[in-house]
């Protein structure tokens, strides 16, 4: 695999044009599971996850998508793509290792960290993208409906899985899925746990397109960036802010009550052990393969 090494805190206006490489691409240490390059030609930035074999999502995934989010943003960035390393997983969604039989101290930091990176996607002023190169259930579908447009490659599937593993997707999970798809369809797809493939994840409108290869996706979410070019930054930002803001206000007014449910129905020892039966099926299917 590709070392993928991460910039931070690189002032896009700043970064000079360039002919030969038109990414800038600096290394910190603390930086383990992400990429993040900004494109000096475009000013768009690329937020790759990158923690084989599955990127899961864990604490310190979550809380350096976090940083990469807020640097693009801080560093007034045209905008920001998200993909993956993978050539078969956009992400598999939360580490299920973070909560079965979890520590106290860092479940809850876990929780936090996630509520934090979601309200920093959702909320971000810069348009955002994702180009999901592979699976995203669950946790990797609520990054996908946290951009402003989605672009899938074929024959992967997309969805909240929760009520499949015993758990329930959170209302700020439903409320994102909700900005995209039909009620009616939300209704069934959640309460059913779906996995929608990409063709009907398409057809339903839960994806914006679908194209053949990562290039391709990565093209589409350019082109969608670029789709702003005319308009002012500032306008374009405080409107988005009136589609978004409830269910950030929501989130933000209701964190710790949120941490105390999630915490109370993954504590609950039916659903820890429904969570250890669902991870000793991936670990099986996994020994198979
Ligand atoms: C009112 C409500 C209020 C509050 C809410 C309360 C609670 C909400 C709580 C939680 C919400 C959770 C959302 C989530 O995101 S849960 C995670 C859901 N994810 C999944 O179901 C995906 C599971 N994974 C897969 O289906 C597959 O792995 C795949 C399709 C993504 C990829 O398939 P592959 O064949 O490529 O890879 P595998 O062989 O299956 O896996 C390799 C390896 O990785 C391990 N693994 C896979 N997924 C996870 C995961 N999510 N977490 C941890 N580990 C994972 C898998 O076991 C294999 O491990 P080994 O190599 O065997 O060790």
């Amino acid at each position: 695999m590709n070392i993928i090494r991460t910039v931070r805190s690189v002032a896009f206006s700043s970064i000079p044009n360039r002919t030969l490489s038109t990414t800038r691409s600096l290394s910190t240490p603390s930086a383990q599971y992400t990429a993040f390059e900004v494109n000096d030609k475009t000013g768009i930035a690329t937020l790759t996850l990158n923690r084989p074999p599955v990127n899961s999502l864990n604490l310190e995934l979550l809380t350096e998508m976090r940083n990469c989010l807020k640097d693009a943003e801080t560093n007034k960035c045209k905008g920001l793509i998200i993909t993956s390393s993978s050539n078969s997983v956009f992400t598999a969604g939360l580490d299920l290792l973070e909560m079965y039989q979890p520590q106290d101290e860092r479940v809850k930091s876990f929780w936090t960290a996630l509520q934090s990176m979601w309200m920093e996607l959702y909320g971000s002023k810069i348009p955002t993208a994702a180009a999901i190169n592979g699976h995203a259930p669950a946790g990797g579908c609520l990054i996908a409906t946290a951009c402003e447009y989605r672009v899938m490659l074929p024959n992967f599937t997309i969805g909240l899985n929760e009520t499949l593993i015993g758990i329930v997707a959170p209302k700020w999970f439903v409320s994102a899925f909700l900005n995209v798809v039909p009620r009616r369809v939300a209704e069934q797809a959640i309460t059913q746990g779906k996995l929608f493939t990409t063709a009907e994840a398409h057809h339903v409108g839960l994806v914006d397109d679908v194209v053949n290869t990562k290039e391709e996706a990565i093209a589409k979410c350019e082109q969608f960036i670029a789709s702003f070019k005319n308009v002012n930054p500032y306008a374009r930002a405080l409107t988005k802010q009136q589609f978004r803001i409830k269910e950030l206000q929501e989130l933000e007014q209701q964190r710790e009550k949120d941490l105390q449910i999630f915490l109370g129905l993954i504590m609950q020892p039916s659903v820890q052990k429904a969570m250890g039966i669902y991870l000793e099926g991936l670990k099986k299917k996994s020994k198979k393969q």
